[in-house]
């Protein structure tokens, strides 16, 4: 790294690496608090120039460098327990517990995971990826260390963001009550992707200067002299909970309330006043929340400076702090959908738009923007968005909530309940839908097929391209009932978008291809796959009918049926798991007509988790790219009747 690059990274100068001794949290033990703070900066720019190269959450990670040593030097991982919420925030974690030579294979296919997982290691004491779990984990292993009589020392290091989470305080409330040993860390940078929302945000951002406190508890000490008698008693009793008496002024006044002992907040990049209010909180009885303020970013300028776009990066410069991606690309299904948003939301005022603290990654910033009382921002809370959006519509709006497929499977109850049963008209515009690739399975989109088309009202969709997507918007708009749009990760297919965009007819395909030797309905982005499998399988003189199927409900039933008569074999085609997917309402579909075909194959996510990694690898793994849907129809053309046809991934 230059001289150059070193200024852009906080810390001190190169000296003989610390961090190639580190195999485990055991020998951060035998550190001086110098030796902590080179080797901080040591994992600093390690994080800095491993990101760069593989992508990933950089902002949050510096931001608790100082935090996870202090706390792998104060407690005793695996026999205790750490765990992290979210765990988008875990490589320092993982550089001291014994990764520190894989950590370059940080999200790559076969590489280590970008979040915690127990199967990679005995320091992760739980899997993350999604938000607001870290504090009922902690208490269910607490209650489970309490059963089992050991001693063992349980922590959940949650962020503020996290905190916005409505199972976290269902855990607070639940820990309140037990009273069993468990310690949470709260990591509050005042930011969640972007900066932090909502009423507790603020409670949490309320920094009483010590200054402030000295001068109301004087005021307060002689006002009470003042009062004749009792005065002095109640003195006496506030000197003896002086702890309260502070806590009342700063945030650590609900968790009070909710019988927490509350400790802060702290400065997060001490290393020196972190170990020592660990090793405090260790001998606290009960429920303990130490409150740790932090800077995301730390340490890094860029990421500083702009820790929301720092907060999940591709590979980038580490000198500019610049993305060394494709800079040329088709626009992104996402902002695709943000700009046709608005373009609707200008002639129709009933639009409304709802994120779950995603404002950037479901492309709703200029929506936000040009119409700031028509937008909402729920914090993370998306069941509380779902139901909140049913509350918008039952007055006459139309509320699209902007959501990614994966964070959507919290609010299913919402969707049934509070929607589909009262089918008010909610559109659920599902981003990162399919395979999303480097996040992995915490994080891929594979499940919302199944778990929207069974529900009674529900209309589900997906485009084959960013032009679709733009009709599909108008088309679920323009419905009287719920209805979801699901769209993949990333770049369009590069196609020209039809001015203005128009509604679809509900329920109707399109036949892209015709052909006789088999059918290939495919839904949402595999679309494209299906038409380069069909030239592929041209070449070779098989001719093969593509369908466009746009609506997994209702399905087009005229149009699938039509040509699986005339050709015999169908194969339906989804980036969903195939248990209950877009293939299994096909089948169903004809099923019911009494006019199952004499072959069927189903391409899709297997019954499994499917890892992390570049998303054409993936789909290449799962039989999803065109040359494998090719494979596999040329098997089942060649297999004799009546033998299994599974999908060739
Ligand atoms: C249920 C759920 N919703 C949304 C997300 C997306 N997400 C990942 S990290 C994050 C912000 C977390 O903020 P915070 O907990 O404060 O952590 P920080 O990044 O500030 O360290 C969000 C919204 C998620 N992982 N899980
Ligand atoms: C940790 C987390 O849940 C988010 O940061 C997520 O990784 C964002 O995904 P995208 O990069 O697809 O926006
Ligand atoms: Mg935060």
């Amino acid at each position: 790294m230059t001289r150059q690059e070193e200024k852009k990274i906080e810390g001190k100068e190169p000296a003989p690496s610390l961090l190639s001794a580190i195999d485990s949290p055991q020998d951060l033990k035998r550190l001086s608090l110098r030796e902590l703070e080179r080797l901080a900066a040591e994992i600093r720019r390690t994080i800095i120039e491993t990101v760069a190269c593989t992508g990933g959450h950089l902002a949050p990670n510096l931001g608790v460098v100082e935090l996870t040593l202090a706390l792998h030097y104060a407690f005793d991982s695996p026999n205790d327990r750490i765990i992290w919420d979210v765990g988008h925030q875990c490589y320092t974690h993982k550089l001291v517990t014994g990764r520190r030579d894989r950590f370059r294979t940080l999200r790559q296919y076969g590489g280590i995971s970008g979040f915690p997982k127990r199967e990679e290691s005995r320091h992760d004491a739980f899997g993350a990826g999604h938000a607001s779990t870290s504090i009922s984990a902690a208490l269910g292993m607490s209650a489970a260390k309490h059963l089992k009589g050991c001693s063992s020392r349980i922590v959940a290091v949650i962020g503020d963001g996290s905190l916005t989470g409505g199972m976290a305080f269902e855990a607070l409330n639940h820990a309140g009550d037990l009273g069993k040993d468990l310690i949470v860390v709260l990591n509050d940078n005042e930011m969640s992707i972007s900066p932090n929302v909502g009423a507790f945000s603020s409670l949490l951002s309320r920094k009483l200067s010590s200054r402030t406190v000295m001068s109301l508890k004087k005021e307060l000490e002689s006002t009470l002299r003042a009062i004749p008698g009792v005065g002095n008693n109640i003195l006496q009793i506030l000197k003896k909970s002086e702890d309260s008496f502070l806590a009342f002024f700063t945030p650590g006044m609900l968790f009070q309330a909710l019988r927490f002992h509350y400790i802060g907040p702290i400065k997060g990049h001490r290393l020196d006043r972190l170990i020592e209010t660990f090793e405090t909180a260790k001998n606290i009885r009960g429920p303990v929340l130490i409150h740790v303020g932090t800077v995301k970013g730390k340490g890094y300028e860029p990421a500083e400076c702009d820790p929301a776009s720092f907060h999940g990066v591709g590979c980038f410069d580490v000198r500019t702090g610049k993305s060394s991606g494709p800079k040329e690309a088709p626009p992104s299904y996402t902002s695709v959908f943000g700009r046709c948003l608005v373009e609707l939301a200008e002639k129709d005022p009933r639009i409304v738009a709802i994120t779950a603290a995603m404002p950037q990654g479901t492309g709703l910033v200029r929506f936000s923007e040009l119409y700031p009382t028509r937008f909402f921002d729920v914090g993370i809370a998306e069941q509380h968005a779902v139901t909140f959006a049913a509350g918008l519509a039952a007055e006459g709006y139309r509320p699209v909530v902007a959501v990614y497929s994966t964070f959507l499977q919290r609010a299913y109850d919402q969707i049934v309940h509070d929607v589909c049963l009262q089918n008010l008209p909610v559109v659920f515009a599902m981003d990162r839908g399919g395979l999303v690739g480097e996040d992995g399975p915490t994080h891929h989109g594979v499940f919302d097929l199944s778990y929207l088309r069974h529900i009674p009202n529900m209309t589900v969709m997906a485009p084959k391209d960013e032009n679709e997507l733009r009709h599909m918007l108008k088309t679920a708009l323009h419905h009287k009932g719920p209805v979801a749009v699901r769209y993949p990760r990333g770049r369009g297919q590069g196609v020209p978008l039809d001015e203005p965009p128009r509604a679809l007819p509900v329920g109707r395909g399109e036949l892209l291809r015709e052909g006789d030797d088999a059918v290939l309905v495919a839904i949402g982005h595999p679309v494209a796959a299906a038409c380069r499998a069909a030239e592929l399988l041209e070449e070779e003189g098989l001719r093969v009918a593509v369908i466009n199927a746009r609506f997994v409900k209702p399905l087009d039933k005229d149009l699938i049926l039509d040509w699986v008569e005339r050709t015999g074999l169908l194969v339906t085609i989804e980036e969903n798991a195939l248990q209950g997917g877009f293939g299994s309402a096909v089948l169903e579909c004809l099923a019911d007509e009494g006019r199952l075909p004499r072959r069927a194959v189903r391409i899709g996510i297997p019954d499994a988790f499917v890892q992390h990694g570049k998303r054409d690898i993936l789909r290449k793994d799962v039989g999803l790219d065109a040359e494998s849907i090719a494979r596999t129809v040329r098997t089942a053309l060649t297999r004799p009747h009546g033998a299994p046809i599974r999908a060739i991934g």
